[in-house]
């Protein structure tokens, strides 16, 4: 598909978010169902003519979606919080670029589960990773995670509330360091989980490098001045 005027473009991100709230729910049932085996199989069949549906016209791996901005980093298929991601949980992320800060807000579903009825720990690391980095791409300072690190100071249930906060501590040339909060929405002062990131911006050829295969202007991860 080619390049979508700005009104093609909000139309189709409303039909991408609702086939990805549609296929949640089917990914939800998947993981939970208990029905009997000729369900399962019936199943099957219905799930591999959707896939064939949507076959008809798919995008190369590198290719960006018509429904993206690559300029801003808006991605409907992130799998952190895009809208038509049938894996992203998906978080809802506010973003405050003059404080350096932004907050996303989720509940973890089942398909996302570790140990039983917890998050699984690398859910964590990938939900922290996403405010860490977003709470310094709002504020200018767009870069790739460098280091990460997460302590896990209490369990993560699933299917509760949850307020991720980062937080942009300090820029110096291509470099940011950030820090973020996983915390129960009910109970903001206790810590469930804490990270620590550093984030590089590419150097400008570097990132026509690293991008190439995308065909297009990829400005969100670079050093912006
Ligand atoms: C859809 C509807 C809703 C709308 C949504 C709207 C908007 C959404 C928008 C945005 C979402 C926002 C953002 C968040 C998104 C995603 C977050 C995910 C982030 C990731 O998932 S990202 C992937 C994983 N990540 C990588 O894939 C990195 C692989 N890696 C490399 O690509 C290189 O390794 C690199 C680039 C890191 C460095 O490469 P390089 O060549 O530029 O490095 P170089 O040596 O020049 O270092 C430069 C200076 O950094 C220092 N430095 C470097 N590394 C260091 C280290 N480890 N420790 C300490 N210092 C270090 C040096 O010491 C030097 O410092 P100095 O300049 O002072 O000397």
């Amino acid at each position: 598909m080619g390049e979508l005027t700005p009104g093609e473009r909000e139309v189709r991100r409303g039909a991408v978010g609702e086939l990805g709230e549609a296929l949640r729910d089917l990914v939800d049932a998947a993981v939970r169902t208990e029905v009997p085996l000729d369900r399962l199989t019936e199943a099957t069949g219905a799930a591999r003519e959707l896939t064939a549906l949507l076959s008809a016209d798919l995008r190369e791996v590198h290719e960006i979606a018509s429904v993206d901005d690559p300029e801003t980093g808006e991605r409907w298929y992130s799998p952190v919080y895009g809208p038509g991601s049938p894996v992203a949980p998906p978080m809802v992320v506010e973003d405050f670029p003059d404080e350096g800060r932004c907050v996303g807000r989720v509940t973890v579903p089942k398909k996302l589960e570790g140990p039983p009825g917890l998050v699984h720990g690398g859910v964590v690391a990938t939900l922290l990773d996403h405010v860490l980095a977003r709470s310094a791409r709002g504020a200018g300072h767009g870069g790739l995670t460098a280091t990460l690190t997460v302590t896990y100071r209490r369990p993560v249930h699933l299917g509760v509330p949850l307020v991720v906060i980062g937080q942009l501590v300090s820029v110096e040339g291509r470099r940011a360091t950030a820090t973020a909060r996983l915390v129960a929405a009910d109970d903001p002062d206790t810590t469930l989980a804490e990270g620590e990131a550093l984030l590089v911006a590419l150097r400008a050829e570097r990132a026509s490098e690293v991008f190439a295969r995308t065909g297009r202007d990829v400005g969100a991860w670079t050093s912006r001045s």
